[in-house]
């Protein structure tokens, strides 16, 4: 159909409601409300079909109706009748037809409105029955369409369609009406349903009977209930009734469960989807949660847990050193809440650059750009979590204004423990990208000096950006090793040391980790945090007035990165753990399988993503109480031997400071710690479960060979020190000769007789032989440096031994050949007052250098203790 062409273009046409009541025809009324079944109608060709389909159908249903009527007559019992009789009302009009007696005229309204209620319940085909429900109706809006259409013919077919329309939408109005009107009979509905439910579940008649006497009990009340009410107190009895029948099924399945069937060599590999390994690591769960019971008799519970071991390798995709780690660290629940959370990516979290915002006007902004953002915690009053973003986050004017950086939540935690103050003279050790760095600024507020390294060129670059974006100027940013920090720049109030590391606790964050770590990486790992840590201390101020603190982090959660690093730190400086400040997190470990660490450490502090919600995390806090550093860890000694702990005897010359007695007192106890070199060691056990024997052969290869090295060491070792020994000895006795000669020439200067007494000499010259014997004992077992201290003192004291032994034969030369009586008084006390000095200086020295034995002897007592 075209358009039709205006011809009265231009002529005014009247409009309004004035022209339209005129065209207004007798209004309509439809059969319903006229109440007169006989009116003429004129249906359409498709209203007719539709009737005549809905009469065919309703007529079916009533016959089926009535057959199945019949038949439940004739089964149905007397208590049946009762129960239906007991229900509503209403229900007894519909349950009972033969009371109201069904003549023509409301046989085709009433009938299969309720019946079809009942066969609704019976048959489940709602659809059908709303239609058949609805027919009737339909019928009278379709006629109401028709009366409505009873205009000139050319008008007609646009009002076939508009009644055609009308129609569909007054179809919908009365399903909706209708659906409104089995609202209000709903409870009738359900009465009927509850009634058959309990009809099937037939077994627990008593039960039934009690739920029903209540329900006759409740009676008076629930009239009182409104529909609504009634309804859902009916619904929570049926749910009471399903749950019971859960439980009764969930019992009976736990009753019948298969016990698992050890899988056998040959079928290991048979597993074939994840869903399958999945299935067997439950069941292996299971059996270990319960392993007396479940267990089967022929397998022990490291062969299950190897199974297991393989199959959460395979389910999570990490290689098997990692994941022996792993379950070594944790329980085994844990072990799965760990691993289930290390698959999903921490939520994204931002922190406010206090130097340039707060964090409301910030989340403000945020806001109104689109983002969903909450304070973090109220752990930090600057970090926000973000839930989603219509911006990028990387990328918003305020991130590049420097008003935010995007960081982690754990990363906040190690520049909480440093607590930095302003005005001070703070290290980050490795700073890289900068990200706590700009955080230890922040909280300086730009005053003070921060000193910002990292060994690698193009991230410290990072850094510099960072520092830029965000308006730090009170950095100088350094690029070097930190470890030959200390030789270029000491005294630091605070240091941080964020320690590169395996990176265990954020293998959400990288995924690489599972697959690419082993045994060689965590050692290296750990040589590198031990010399850093070393380093960050020793570039720290003691006596700093507002500091001396050193800060420890690592994104590891392996001990041998963490505690053992700590524990070695201890040993091996003035330095001891203070509490984090950190209110939440869990203990480091003190216990660790069978090595024991110094009980200090649990003021350190884990984070973990099952239990924190953020990454893995390591922190610990040291106080440096004295700069002296303990001679038992000098580099010379740690550098000798990499894989072995410096022995605790070599402490012999160490210069003890009230202090360091602290200390010393540490190292006693610390000395019984396991040696954590020991345990990155792959023992007989741990080889059995690695699964490498390879690499487990080239190790113990590898111990050999340096057990070895170190024993052909020692002997060296022993054959210089004998060899200086006896050098020492020709040496003195050398040097001994030669004073002696030279002694012969102060002889002569010496020409004087005095009263000096026998006994005396006999004495000093016992002393000097016990002197010397104790000097040679000391000189067998004492270290090189002792034998070079001795060897002084042994200069020192052999010309005096040799001048007083000259004197003495002067003396008893002198004194046969000397007529004391000839001797005035005066002379001879004056000259015997002479020698007395001299002995007594002697003696004094010798008094001093028993102080020195003394000394030695209580260094070797000390020694012998530890
Ligand atoms: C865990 S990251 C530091 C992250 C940084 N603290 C932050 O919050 O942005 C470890 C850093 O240590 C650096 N590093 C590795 N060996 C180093 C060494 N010997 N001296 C100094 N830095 C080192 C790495 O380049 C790396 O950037």
């Amino acid at each position: 159909m075209g358009r039709k062409a205006k011809f009265t273009e231009g002529v005014v046409v009247k409009k309004g409601p004035g022209r339209k009541s005129k065209k207004q025809k007798d209004p309509t009324f439809s059969k319903a409300l006229i109440g007169n079944d006989n009116l003429d109608k004129k249906l359409s060709h498709r209203q007719r079909k539709r009737a005549t389909k809905r009469l065919q159908k309703a007529q079916v249903k009533q016959e089926k109706q009535k057959l199945k009527k019949s038949e439940t007559h004739v089964t149905q019992n007397g208590q049946d009748d009762s129960e239906e009789l007991s229900s509503e009302s209403d229900n007894e009009v519909v349950l009972k037809p033969s009371t109201v007696g069904f003549s023509d005229d409301n046989k085709q309204w009433l009938t299969p409105k309720h019946t079809s209620k009942k066969i609704e319940l019976e048959e489940e085909s709602d659809e059908e029955e709303e239609e058949s429900c609805n027919s009737e109706q339909e019928i009278v809006e379709e006629s109401e369409g028709e009366q409505e259409s009873g205009e000139s013919e050319e008008e007609a077919d646009i009002a076939d369609e508009d009644t055609e329309e009308e129609e569909e939408e007054e179809e919908e109005d009365v399903d909706i009406a209708d659906e409104y009107a089995e609202e209000d009979e709903e409870p009738e509905e359900d009465n009927l349903k509850v009634e058959n439910l309990n009809d099937l579940s037939g077994d627990d008649d008593s039960e039934e009977g009690d739920e029903f006497s209540g329900d006759s009990d409740d009676n008076k009340d629930d009239e009182d209930l409104l529909p609504i009410e009634k309804q859902s107190k009916k619904l929570r009895k049926q749910q009471e009734i399903e749950d019971k029948l859960a439980e009764e099924e969930l019992q009976l399945n736990i009753a019948n469960q298969e016990k698992f069937i050890f899988p056998a060599k040959d079928s290991e590999n048979d597993i074939q989807s994840l869903q399958d390994v999945q299935q067997r690591m439950r069941e292996i769960v299971t059996v270990l949660s319960d392993f007396k019971k479940l267990r089967d008799g022929k397998h022990s519970r490291s062969e299950y847990i190897d199974i297991l071991k393989n199959d959460l390798c395979t389910y999570y995709s990490y290689n098997e050193f990692l994941m022996e780690k792993l379950m070594q660290l944790f329980p085994l629940s844990e072990l799965l809440e760990f691993l289930e959370s290390s698959e999903v990516q921490r939520p994204l979290t931002i922190r406010t650059n206090s130097l340039k915002t707060r964090r409301r006007d910030l989340a403000q902004v945020l806001i109104n750009r689109g983002v969903n953002l909450d304070p973090i915690g109220k752990w930090s009053k600057v970090g926000l979590v973000v839930y989603s973003s219509q911006v990028p986050m990387g990328a918003t004017p305020e991130y590049l204004a420097g008003h935010y950086i995007i960081q982690g939540a754990s990363s906040m935690l190690p520049v909480m423990a440093l607590a930095p103050q302003e005005n001070e003279r703070i290290l980050d050790m490795s700073a890289a990208p900068g990200g706590k760095a700009s955080h230890i600024a922040a909280i300086m507020k730009n005053t003070g000096v921060l000193f910002a390294n990292d060994i690698n060129k193009d991230r410290i670059k990072a850094v510099v950006g960072n520092f830029h974006r965000m308006g730090i100027v009170n950095s100088v940013i350094t690029c070097m090793d930190g470890r030959k920090y200390p030789q270029n720049m000491k005294g630091f109030d605070r240091v941080l040391l964020d320690a590169p590391c395996t990176g265990t606790g954020v293998v959400a964050k990288d995924p690489s980790v599972k697959t690419s770590k082993d045994d060689v990486d965590i050692q290296r790992c750990y040589n590198l945090q031990r010399e850093l840590l070393i380093a960050a201390i020793d570039c720290v101020n003691a006596k700093s007035t507002t500091g001396g603190y050193i800060v420890y982090s690592t994104c590891s959660i392996l001990p041998e990165e963490n505690e053992w690093v700590i524990d070695y730190a201890l040993r091996k400086r003035n330095v001891k753990l203070v509490d984090t400040g950190l209110d939440f997190g869990t203990d480091g470990f003190v216990n660790y399988r069978h090595h024991r660490f110094h009980q200090t450490l649990k003021l350190t502090k884990r984070f973990y993503p099952h239990t924190h919600n953020m990454d893995g995390f390591f922190v610990a806090k040291l106080k440096k109480f004295s700069d002296v550093i303990p001679k038992s860890a000098s580099i010379e000694n740690e550098a000798e031997d990499e894989t072995e702990e410096v022995p605790a005897n070599n402490t012999m010359s160490m210069e003890v400071s009230d202090e360091e007695n602290e200390v010393e007192e540490n190292e006693v106890e610390e000395n019984e710690v396991e040696k954590p070199k020991k345990k990155l060691k792959v023992n007989g056990n741990d080889s059995g479960t690695h699964g490498n024997e390879k690499k487990q052969s080239k190790n113990k290869e590898m111990e050999k060979t340096k057990n070895k090295k170190q024993n052909k060491k020692k002997r060296l070792v022993e054959i210089t020190d004998k060899k200086s020994h006896n050098k020492n000895k020709k040496e003195n006795t050398g040097k001994l000769s030669k004073r002696e000669n030279s002694s012969t020439k102060s002889k002569k200067k010496n020409k004087q007789t005095n009263e000096f007494d026998g006994n005396n000499k006999q004495s000093t010259a016992e002393k000097i032989k016990r002197i010397k014997k104790k000097i040679d004992n000391s000189l067998e077992t004492s270290t090189s440096s002792n034998i070079q201290n001795n060897k002084q003192r042994l200069k020192k004291h052999t010309p005096k031994k040799k001048k007083l032994e000259e004197n003495n034969s002067k003396i008893a030369t002198s004194s046969s050949s000397v007529n004391w009586s000839d001797v005035p008084v005066e002379a001879a006390t004056k000259l015997g007052k002479k020698l007395k000095k001299k002995n007594k200086k002697t003696v004094g020295q010798l008094k001093l250098h028993k102080k020195d034995k003394n000394k030695n002897k209580f260094q070797k007592q000390k020694i012998n203790n530890r």
